[in-house]
């Protein structure tokens, strides 16, 4: 089970998990009928998961949004399952939530930028609005399931940290997004084909904005929930490796990780990097756009065999398309999502097998 925070990189692990599902034929518990999560941002409850009734316990792999509630997960995955999931640190995730949320966000809406926003949260961010406004302070803490404006008290932190790290085996690190995929490669005994990766959900350079050294600053205040949640994990984090893996053999493999990437990014990609929404040429792979960011996406070659082309799309399908399409492939007498994306069917447009 892989908690999927937000705007900590969880796309591309959702997009590993996918792979994995099916490349060993797992079964994955999607959000039920036109949900695209599993009833975020309402507190997780089992039956938002599709076939939650026939299925039972049955799944191997849950991964897509939902806020943590471990009693309703429990009644989804087997007592045996794995639990893992992702920080960031939150000075580079709060800019990118706020990019991100800047349409849908009351917290965000009316400041001009990031800056002028931490400047004085408090005239922008009003409690009354917390439905809303969880994007806009302790996104993980909430994520995690947490009250995300509790008062910062050491005692309750301490508490919510020991908890997290009795339901959660792995926290992973987004910011050395490499080195925790060679940490859960290892505590998962995968390959390291496993693990191989396209970046996705990232945004054009042009749409990041600067933050002043006083907003970093203050986003350690602002957010010092999740910024306390950061510090302890990111400690365990290199501790683990330490003591597992250790950094020599760390760096080794990473590089491999990197290498294996570039070589499948040479085959897959015309362009060899990520492009920005208007130069995506197949509109099936166009990634939900959002508030001011440009959020990039991949062009395949042309001329693929129809095997590459099969393991190409898949590194590049963004969440709502490959949750679609899961969901296609494992209910297949069901109505398939309308996704709330400017093209009609996945499957045409990309030539993926039709599901029967
Ligand atoms: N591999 C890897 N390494 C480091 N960072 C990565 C990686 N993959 C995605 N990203 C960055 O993660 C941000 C998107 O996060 P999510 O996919 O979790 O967003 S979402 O909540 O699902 O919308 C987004 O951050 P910003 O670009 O700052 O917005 C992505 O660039």
């Amino acid at each position: 089970m892989f908690l999927k925070t937000h705007k900590t990189a969880s796309s591309t692990v959702l997009n590993i998990m996918f792979r994995f599902a099916e490349r060993y034929n797992l079964t994955v518990a999607l959000p039920a009928d036109q949900l695209v999560h599993l009833g975020y941002p309402k507190t997780f409850l089992a039956h938002f998961v599709e076939e939650f009734e026939a299925i039972g316990q049955n799944y191997n792999i849950m991964c897509n949004h939902l806020r943590f509630n471990p009693s309703e997960v429990k009644k989804v995955m087997a007592a045996n399952t794995f639990y893992f999931s992702i920080l960031r640190n939150p000075i580079r995730l709060l800019e990118s939530s706020y990019v991100y949320y800047k349409d849908n966000v009351p917290a965000f809406r009316i400041s001009k930028d990031v800056n002028e926003f931490l400047a004085s949260p408090m005239k922008y961010y009003h409690l009354a609005d917390y439905k809303k406004n969880m994007y806009a302070r302790n996104i993980m803490w909430f994520d995690f399931g947490y009250d995300n404006n509790a008062e910062d008290n050491k005692k309750y932190i301490q508490a919510v940290l020991k908890e997290i790290e009795q339901n959660f085996q792995l926290i992973l690190i987004s910011d050395y997004f490499d080195e925790s995929m060679i940490l859960l490669k290892h505590t998962l005994c995968w390959d390291l084909d496993d693990v191989i990766y396209f970046k996705l959900n990232s945004r054009s350079q042009d749409t990041v904005q600067t933050l002043t050294p006083e907003s970093e600053e203050r986003i350690k205040v602002w957010c010092s929930l999740d910024w306390k949640l950061y510090l302890h994990f990111n400690q365990s984090f290199w501790r683990r490796i330490k003591e597992t893996i250790g950094l020599k053999e760390l760096e080794k493999e990473v590089n491999h990780l990197r290498t294996r990437q570039k070589e499948l990014m040479e085959t897959c990609l015309s362009d060899q990097e990520a492009v920005g929404k208007d130069d995506i040429k197949n509109k099936a792979f166009l990634p939900f756009q959002s508030g001011d960011a440009n959020i990039l996406g991949y062009n395949l070659k042309q001329d693929l065999d129809n095997m590459t082309l099969r393991t190409c799309q898949k590194m590049v399908i963004p969440e709502l398309q490959y949750t679609s399409y899961l969901y296609t492939v494992q209910h297949p007498h069901k109505k398939r999502k309308i996704l709330p994306l400017p093209l009609t069917s996945f499957q045409e447009k990309t030539q993926l097998p039709t599901p029967n």
